[in-house]
């Protein structure tokens, strides 16, 4: 474990621009948060607070508006996501960032097995053993055997929360973020990931992840950052009348 961060997200915010609607929307705003190598940092907060908007800069589906997110190679060089053009940005999705979400998006004629595998044949790995690492996180996930040779694009919510979880953990990325990873999963398979998650902290993965379960934070986390309620909404989760 090192005490040197492996993200460090400075003063972060996202101001969505709705060009049509004429109206600018602040989502994620001056956010400070630490994730350390083989450890899981928990964002929590209410609805609308900007969690997700968080993740998505970190993994630059969105420009961030303002701050830094200071991600620290394996050489020790810096990179600062906000800025870092597409090319890296790429690059370090492919090798270091991993990403899990409720959503999957895959080609229709792609199986379960391989899509769970891109990650490792992406590295090189070769066909035969990516595969199997595929079929024994997609067995340990709880997926039934009977799906893994089809593609997932049919699949219900919780069975593709499974495909996702599996690629993304099977990856062993330095830095994951997980965006509320067990909202789909019954209790068996939410303890099955939980395992898997303090797996890849022993190896070292740090790990940002929304969860809405206070049990979940409790069993994870090895710290927690709260993101306050989005300006005007406070009167919900102060108890007081408007
Ligand atoms: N692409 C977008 N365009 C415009 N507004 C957006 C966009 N994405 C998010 N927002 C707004 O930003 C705010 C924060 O959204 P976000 O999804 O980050 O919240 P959250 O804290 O993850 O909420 P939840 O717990 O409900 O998932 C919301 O008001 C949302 O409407």
């Amino acid at each position: 474990m090192s005490d040197q961060p492996i993200l460090e997200v400075r003063d972060y915010s996202k101001t969505f621009v709705l060009h049509e609607q004429g109206k600018t929307l602040p989502s994620s705003s001056h956010v400070n948060l630490n994730v350390y190598p083989g450890r899981l940092t928990a964002l929590i907060g209410p609805t609308g607070a900007g969690k997700s908007t968080v993740l998505k800069g970190i993994y630059r589906t969105y420009l961030p508006s303002g701050g830094q997110l200071l991600y620290r190679t394996a050489n020790g060089g810096r990179v600062d996501l906000a800025t870092a053009d597409e090319h890296q940005i790429l690059a370090l999705r492919q090798r270091d960032i991993g990403f899990v979400t409720q959503f999957l998006h895959t080609l229709p004629r792609q199986s379960t097995e391989d899509v769970v595998a891109m990650p490792l044949f992406q590295r090189g790995v070769e066909r035969g053993t990516a595969r199997a690492q595929a079929r024994d996180i997609l067995q340990r996930l709880n997926l039934p055997e009977r799906l893994w040779g089809v593609s997932p694009a049919t699949f219900s919510g919780g069975e593709r929360q499974r495909v996702n979880l599996a690629r993304g953990l099977l990856a062993k990325p330095r830095l994951l973020l997980l965006d509320e990873p067990t909202a789909s999963l019954d209790p068996k398979t939410t303890d099955r990931v939980v395992e898997l998650i303090a797996e890849l902290k022993q190896g070292g993965t740090g790990l940002l992840a929304i969860f809405h379960s206070p049990t979940l934070v409790e069993r994870l986390a090895d710290a927690v950052v709260e993101l306050a309620p989005p300006p005007g909404t406070e009167h919900f989760f102060e108890g007081t009348t408007p």
